[in-house]
Protein backbone atom coordinates (compact mmCIF):
# COMPACT_ATOMS: atom_id res chain seq x y z
CA UNK A 1 0.00 0.00 0.00
CA UNK A 2 1.57 3.08 -0.68
CA UNK A 3 1.82 5.91 1.92
CA UNK A 4 -1.58 7.85 2.53
CA UNK A 5 -0.08 11.32 1.28
CA UNK A 6 0.79 9.54 -2.52
CA UNK A 7 -2.95 8.22 -1.98
CA UNK A 8 -4.34 11.48 -1.33
CA UNK A 9 -2.42 13.23 -4.07
CA UNK A 10 -3.12 10.88 -6.58
CA UNK A 11 -7.11 11.31 -5.87
CA UNK A 12 -6.82 14.70 -5.93
CA UNK A 13 -5.16 14.34 -9.34
CA UNK A 14 -7.63 11.82 -10.56
CA UNK A 15 -10.37 14.54 -9.43
CA UNK A 16 -8.75 17.10 -11.34
CA UNK A 17 -8.18 15.22 -14.21
CA UNK A 18 -12.23 14.47 -14.76
CA UNK A 19 -12.78 18.14 -13.77
CA UNK A 20 -10.37 19.61 -16.61
CA UNK A 21 -11.61 16.65 -19.24
CA UNK A 22 -14.97 18.51 -18.66
CA UNK A 23 -13.86 21.75 -19.81
CA UNK A 24 -15.37 22.93 -22.76
CA UNK A 25 -11.86 23.58 -24.36
CA UNK A 26 -11.02 19.92 -24.19
CA UNK A 27 -14.52 18.52 -24.72
CA UNK A 28 -14.42 20.46 -28.21
CA UNK A 29 -11.56 18.54 -29.16
CA UNK A 30 -13.66 15.41 -29.11
CA UNK A 31 -15.86 16.84 -31.86
CA UNK A 32 -13.27 18.46 -33.87
CA UNK A 33 -9.95 16.33 -33.42
CA UNK A 34 -7.92 18.57 -35.75
CA UNK A 35 -8.08 21.60 -33.48
CA UNK A 36 -5.66 19.30 -31.34
CA UNK A 37 -3.05 21.25 -33.55
CA UNK A 38 -4.08 24.88 -31.84
CA UNK A 39 -2.53 25.86 -28.58
CA UNK A 40 -4.67 24.84 -25.66
CA UNK A 41 -4.04 25.58 -21.90
CA UNK A 42 -6.85 23.31 -21.20
CA UNK A 43 -5.10 20.44 -22.92
CA UNK A 44 -1.71 21.26 -21.85
CA UNK A 45 -3.48 20.82 -18.41
CA UNK A 46 -4.98 17.48 -18.93
CA UNK A 47 -1.78 15.68 -20.21
CA UNK A 48 0.14 17.38 -17.08
CA UNK A 49 -2.24 15.31 -15.24
CA UNK A 50 -1.92 12.36 -17.46
CA UNK A 51 1.96 12.18 -17.00
CA UNK A 52 1.36 12.30 -12.95
CA UNK A 53 -1.75 9.83 -13.17
CA UNK A 54 0.93 7.80 -15.35
CA UNK A 55 4.06 8.26 -13.04
CA UNK A 56 1.58 6.88 -9.91
CA UNK A 57 0.38 3.99 -11.84
CA UNK A 58 4.20 3.18 -13.29
CA UNK A 59 5.41 3.46 -9.19
CA UNK A 60 2.86 0.89 -8.38
CA UNK A 61 3.35 -1.71 -10.78
CA UNK A 62 7.27 -1.68 -10.29
CA UNK A 63 6.79 -1.89 -6.77
CA UNK A 64 4.80 -5.16 -7.17
CA UNK A 65 7.10 -6.58 -9.68
CA UNK A 66 10.19 -5.85 -7.79
CA UNK A 67 8.47 -7.23 -4.18
CA UNK A 68 10.06 -10.88 -3.62
CA UNK A 69 6.22 -12.44 -2.79
CA UNK A 70 3.77 -9.61 -3.72
CA UNK A 71 0.46 -9.62 -2.71
CA UNK A 72 -1.77 -11.69 -4.72
CA UNK A 73 -5.40 -11.16 -3.61
CA UNK A 74 -5.07 -6.76 -4.81
CA UNK A 75 -6.33 -6.00 -8.19
CA UNK A 76 -2.80 -5.77 -9.37
CA UNK A 77 -1.86 -8.83 -7.61
CA UNK A 78 -4.62 -10.46 -9.69
CA UNK A 79 -3.34 -8.52 -12.82
CA UNK A 80 -0.20 -9.47 -12.41
CA UNK A 81 -0.87 -13.14 -12.58
CA UNK A 82 -1.02 -13.77 -8.78
CA UNK A 83 -4.35 -15.27 -8.49
CA UNK A 84 -4.69 -18.77 -10.19
CA UNK A 85 -8.66 -18.30 -10.00
CA UNK A 86 -8.16 -15.57 -12.33
CA UNK A 87 -8.87 -17.15 -15.80
CA UNK A 88 -7.80 -14.06 -17.53
CA UNK A 89 -3.98 -14.73 -17.12
CA UNK A 90 -1.38 -11.91 -16.58
CA UNK A 91 -1.11 -8.95 -18.35
CA UNK A 92 1.25 -7.02 -18.93
CA UNK A 93 2.97 -3.55 -20.46
CA UNK A 94 0.39 -1.08 -21.98
CA UNK A 95 -2.83 -3.40 -21.15
CA UNK A 96 -1.63 -3.91 -17.71
CA UNK A 97 -1.08 -0.31 -17.34
CA UNK A 98 -4.31 0.97 -18.63
CA UNK A 99 -6.26 -1.59 -17.38
CA UNK A 100 -5.28 0.42 -14.08
CA UNK A 101 -6.00 3.22 -14.98
CA UNK A 102 -9.36 2.28 -16.66
CA UNK A 103 -10.34 1.51 -13.06
CA UNK A 104 -9.13 4.90 -11.29
CA UNK A 105 -10.85 7.01 -13.90
CA UNK A 106 -13.71 4.69 -14.88
CA UNK A 107 -14.59 3.52 -11.23
CA UNK A 108 -14.38 6.20 -8.64
CA UNK A 109 -15.91 9.43 -9.01
CA UNK A 110 -18.59 7.66 -10.97
CA UNK A 111 -19.76 5.72 -8.72
CA UNK A 112 -19.12 7.99 -5.72
CA UNK A 113 -21.39 10.71 -7.55
CA UNK A 114 -24.05 8.57 -8.21
CA UNK A 115 -24.29 7.70 -4.46
CA UNK A 116 -23.96 11.39 -3.44
CA UNK A 117 -26.95 12.16 -6.15
CA UNK A 118 -28.86 9.43 -4.18
CA UNK A 119 -28.42 10.99 -0.90
CA UNK A 120 -29.79 14.31 -2.26
CA UNK A 121 -32.26 12.94 -3.18
CA UNK A 122 -33.32 10.78 -0.60
CA UNK A 123 -33.02 14.23 1.59
CA UNK A 124 -35.40 15.33 -0.24
CA UNK A 125 -37.80 12.95 -0.48
CA UNK A 126 -37.28 11.92 3.10
CA UNK A 127 -40.71 9.31 2.84
CA UNK A 128 -39.17 7.69 -0.12
CA UNK A 129 -36.10 7.02 2.31
CA UNK A 130 -38.90 5.94 5.35
CA UNK A 131 -40.28 3.49 2.48
CA UNK A 132 -36.65 1.91 1.67
CA UNK A 133 -35.87 1.27 5.15
CA UNK A 134 -39.20 -0.18 5.80
CA UNK A 135 -38.42 -2.30 3.44
CA UNK A 136 -34.61 -3.28 4.57
CA UNK A 137 -36.11 -4.22 8.05
CA UNK A 138 -38.74 -6.35 6.69
CA UNK A 139 -36.66 -9.02 4.65
CA UNK A 140 -33.80 -8.69 6.77
CA UNK A 141 -34.33 -8.52 10.22
CA UNK A 142 -32.66 -6.22 12.22
CA UNK A 143 -29.11 -7.50 12.26
CA UNK A 144 -28.66 -8.77 8.35
CA UNK A 145 -27.06 -6.59 6.25
CA UNK A 146 -27.48 -6.10 1.79
CA UNK A 147 -25.57 -8.36 -0.12
CA UNK A 148 -25.54 -7.31 -4.28
CA UNK A 149 -27.51 -11.33 -4.47
CA UNK A 150 -30.67 -9.03 -2.79
CA UNK A 151 -31.29 -6.98 -5.39
CA UNK A 152 -34.49 -9.07 -5.99
CA UNK A 153 -35.62 -9.24 -2.51
CA UNK A 154 -35.23 -5.11 -2.23
CA UNK A 155 -37.20 -3.84 -5.19
CA UNK A 156 -37.19 -0.67 -3.97
CA UNK A 157 -33.54 0.12 -2.70
CA UNK A 158 -33.26 -1.25 -6.30
CA UNK A 159 -35.25 1.19 -7.49
CA UNK A 160 -34.17 3.60 -6.15
CA UNK A 161 -30.55 3.23 -7.45
CA UNK A 162 -32.00 3.24 -10.53
CA UNK A 163 -33.82 6.71 -10.49
CA UNK A 164 -30.90 8.16 -9.04
CA UNK A 165 -29.16 6.92 -12.45
CA UNK A 166 -31.39 7.84 -14.52
CA UNK A 167 -31.84 11.21 -13.47
CA UNK A 168 -28.29 12.42 -13.14
CA UNK A 169 -26.52 9.89 -15.27
CA UNK A 170 -22.78 10.06 -13.46
CA UNK A 171 -21.82 10.15 -17.39
CA UNK A 172 -24.08 12.16 -18.68
CA UNK A 173 -22.32 11.95 -22.63
CA UNK A 174 -20.91 8.32 -21.88
CA UNK A 175 -17.62 8.27 -23.92
CA UNK A 176 -17.25 9.56 -28.11
CA UNK A 177 -17.47 7.08 -30.24
CA UNK A 178 -16.19 6.75 -34.05
CA UNK A 179 -17.85 5.27 -36.56
CA UNK A 180 -15.82 2.95 -38.54
CA UNK A 181 -17.64 2.60 -41.46
CA UNK A 182 -21.15 3.95 -42.78
CA UNK A 183 -24.09 3.09 -40.77
CA UNK A 184 -27.18 4.90 -39.17
CA UNK A 185 -28.59 5.48 -35.77
CA UNK A 186 -32.72 5.68 -36.04
CA UNK A 187 -32.71 6.25 -39.79
CA UNK A 188 -30.60 9.03 -39.00
CA UNK A 189 -26.89 8.45 -42.28
CA UNK A 190 -23.76 8.12 -39.98
CA UNK A 191 -21.18 8.13 -42.47
CA UNK A 192 -17.53 6.78 -41.32
CA UNK A 193 -15.46 8.54 -39.30
CA UNK A 194 -18.74 10.50 -37.86
CA UNK A 195 -17.45 11.14 -34.02
CA UNK A 196 -20.89 10.18 -32.22
CA UNK A 197 -21.49 11.77 -28.60
CA UNK A 198 -23.93 10.61 -26.71
CA UNK A 199 -26.22 12.66 -25.17
CA UNK A 200 -27.81 10.18 -21.99
CA UNK A 201 -28.81 12.48 -19.75
CA UNK A 202 -31.60 14.31 -22.82
CA UNK A 203 -32.59 10.48 -23.46
CA UNK A 204 -32.82 9.83 -19.56
CA UNK A 205 -35.30 13.12 -19.50
CA UNK A 206 -37.45 12.92 -23.08
CA UNK A 207 -41.03 13.39 -22.14
CA UNK A 208 -41.57 11.23 -24.95
CA UNK A 209 -40.41 8.00 -23.05
CA UNK A 210 -40.84 8.79 -19.22
CA UNK A 211 -44.03 9.61 -17.59
CA UNK A 212 -43.10 13.03 -15.25
CA UNK A 213 -39.23 12.65 -16.47
CA UNK A 214 -37.79 15.78 -14.21
CA UNK A 215 -39.41 14.17 -11.11
CA UNK A 216 -37.43 11.27 -8.56
CA UNK A 217 -39.75 8.27 -8.54
CA UNK A 218 -38.45 5.41 -7.75
CA UNK A 219 -42.03 3.55 -8.30
CA UNK A 220 -41.51 3.96 -11.61
CA UNK A 221 -39.54 1.27 -12.04
CA UNK A 222 -41.77 -1.88 -10.02
CA UNK A 223 -44.24 -0.97 -12.34
CA UNK A 224 -45.08 -3.10 -15.61
CA UNK A 225 -44.05 -2.06 -18.30
CA UNK A 226 -41.60 0.77 -17.49
CA UNK A 227 -38.98 1.60 -20.48
CA UNK A 228 -36.11 -0.03 -18.98
CA UNK A 229 -34.53 -0.31 -22.88
CA UNK A 230 -34.54 3.51 -22.13
CA UNK A 231 -32.29 3.54 -19.39
CA UNK A 232 -28.61 4.02 -20.50
CA UNK A 233 -26.73 5.08 -17.58
CA UNK A 234 -24.12 2.44 -18.73
CA UNK A 235 -24.40 2.99 -22.65
CA UNK A 236 -25.04 0.25 -24.18
CA UNK A 237 -23.35 -2.35 -26.87
CA UNK A 238 -20.74 -3.34 -27.10
CA UNK A 239 -18.46 -0.89 -25.95
CA UNK A 240 -20.73 -0.57 -22.84
CA UNK A 241 -19.58 -0.29 -19.41
CA UNK A 242 -17.72 -2.94 -18.04
CA UNK A 243 -17.84 -1.53 -14.67
CA UNK A 244 -22.07 -1.80 -14.11
CA UNK A 245 -22.19 -4.45 -12.24
CA UNK A 246 -19.53 -4.03 -9.61
CA UNK A 247 -21.21 -0.12 -9.94
CA UNK A 248 -24.33 -1.08 -9.04
CA UNK A 249 -23.40 -3.64 -6.72
CA UNK A 250 -21.74 -1.11 -4.70
CA UNK A 251 -24.63 1.56 -4.86
CA UNK A 252 -26.91 -0.89 -4.26
CA UNK A 253 -25.21 -2.15 -0.58
CA UNK A 254 -23.45 1.21 0.30
CA UNK A 255 -27.32 2.72 0.21
CA UNK A 256 -28.59 0.41 1.62
CA UNK A 257 -26.28 0.34 4.35
CA UNK A 258 -26.31 3.77 5.21
CA UNK A 259 -30.54 3.72 4.96
CA UNK A 260 -30.49 0.95 7.50
CA UNK A 261 -28.86 2.59 10.14
CA UNK A 262 -29.15 6.19 9.57
CA UNK A 263 -32.24 8.40 8.41
CA UNK A 264 -31.05 11.22 5.99
CA UNK A 265 -31.35 15.02 7.34
CA UNK A 266 -30.59 18.54 6.31
CA UNK A 267 -28.76 20.30 8.84
CA UNK A 268 -29.94 22.14 11.75
CA UNK A 269 -30.53 25.40 9.21
CA UNK A 270 -32.81 22.98 6.99
CA UNK A 271 -31.12 23.52 4.17
CA UNK A 272 -31.69 21.00 0.89
CA UNK A 273 -29.20 19.97 -1.63
CA UNK A 274 -29.17 22.19 -4.78
CA UNK A 275 -30.58 19.34 -7.13
CA UNK A 276 -28.89 21.42 -10.13
CA UNK A 277 -26.46 20.12 -12.97
CA UNK A 278 -23.00 21.66 -14.40
CA UNK A 279 -22.00 20.48 -17.37
CA UNK A 280 -18.87 18.25 -17.08
CA UNK A 281 -17.30 14.85 -17.83
CA UNK A 282 -18.75 13.46 -14.50
CA UNK A 283 -22.21 14.84 -13.24
CA UNK A 284 -21.30 15.77 -9.32
CA UNK A 285 -23.89 17.44 -7.14
CA UNK A 286 -22.89 20.86 -5.57
CA UNK A 287 -21.11 20.01 -2.01
CA UNK A 288 -23.80 19.38 0.48
CA UNK A 289 -23.95 19.09 4.28
CA UNK A 290 -26.50 16.29 5.76
CA UNK A 291 -26.84 15.28 9.22
CA UNK A 292 -26.96 11.28 9.50
CA UNK A 293 -29.31 10.15 12.91
CA UNK A 294 -28.67 6.62 13.92
CA UNK A 295 -32.00 5.09 13.92
CA UNK A 296 -32.40 2.31 15.94
CA UNK A 297 -33.58 -1.16 14.21
CA UNK A 298 -36.92 -1.83 13.33
CA UNK A 299 -38.10 2.39 13.32
CA UNK A 300 -38.90 3.60 9.75
C1 LIG B 1 -22.23 4.54 -11.45
C2 LIG B 1 -21.05 4.21 -11.94
C3 LIG B 1 -20.68 4.21 -13.39
C4 LIG B 1 -21.29 4.79 -14.46
C5 LIG B 1 -22.57 5.61 -14.48
C6 LIG B 1 -20.50 4.46 -15.63
C7 LIG B 1 -20.84 4.85 -16.92
C8 LIG B 1 -20.09 4.54 -18.04
C9 LIG B 1 -20.42 4.95 -19.37
C10 LIG B 1 -21.66 5.76 -19.78
C11 LIG B 1 -19.46 4.49 -20.20
C12 LIG B 1 -19.37 4.72 -21.71
C13 LIG B 1 -20.14 3.67 -22.45
C14 LIG B 1 -20.29 4.03 -23.90
O1 LIG B 1 -19.47 4.77 -24.41
O2 LIG B 1 -21.25 3.57 -24.51
C15 LIG B 1 -18.49 3.79 -19.38
C16 LIG B 1 -17.36 3.17 -19.86
C17 LIG B 1 -16.45 2.54 -19.07
N1 LIG B 1 -16.53 2.33 -17.73
FE1 LIG B 1 -18.03 2.93 -16.49
N2 LIG B 1 -19.44 3.70 -15.26
C18 LIG B 1 -19.51 3.50 -13.90
C19 LIG B 1 -18.64 2.75 -13.13
C20 LIG B 1 -17.55 2.08 -13.60
C21 LIG B 1 -16.71 1.21 -12.82
C22 LIG B 1 -16.96 0.85 -11.35
C23 LIG B 1 -15.70 0.80 -13.64
C24 LIG B 1 -14.52 -0.11 -13.37
C25 LIG B 1 -14.46 -0.94 -12.40
C26 LIG B 1 -15.92 1.40 -14.94
C27 LIG B 1 -15.10 1.23 -16.03
C28 LIG B 1 -15.41 1.65 -17.31
C29 LIG B 1 -14.56 1.41 -18.47
C30 LIG B 1 -13.22 0.68 -18.47
C31 LIG B 1 -15.22 1.96 -19.58
C32 LIG B 1 -14.76 1.95 -21.04
C33 LIG B 1 -15.35 0.72 -21.72
C34 LIG B 1 -14.95 0.61 -23.18
O3 LIG B 1 -14.56 1.61 -23.78
O4 LIG B 1 -15.06 -0.49 -23.73
N3 LIG B 1 -17.06 2.15 -14.88
N4 LIG B 1 -18.92 3.83 -18.07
Amino acid sequence: MPPEAEVRSFTRCVVELLEVWGWASVRALDVLPPLRVLPNPGLRELLRLVERRDAFVETQIRWHQGCASPPGDTVLGALLGGDPTVPMGPLGGDRLHMALVDLFIGGTETTAAALLWAVAFLLHHPQVQDRVRAELHQVLGPTGTPKPGDMGRLPLLRATVTETLRLRPPAPLALPHCARRHSSIAGIPVPAGSIIIPNLFAAHHDPKIWDRPDEFLPERFLQPGAPWRALLPFGCGARSCVGEALARAELFVFLGYILQRFRLEPPSDGALPHLGVTAGTVLRCAPFRVRLVPCPPHSS
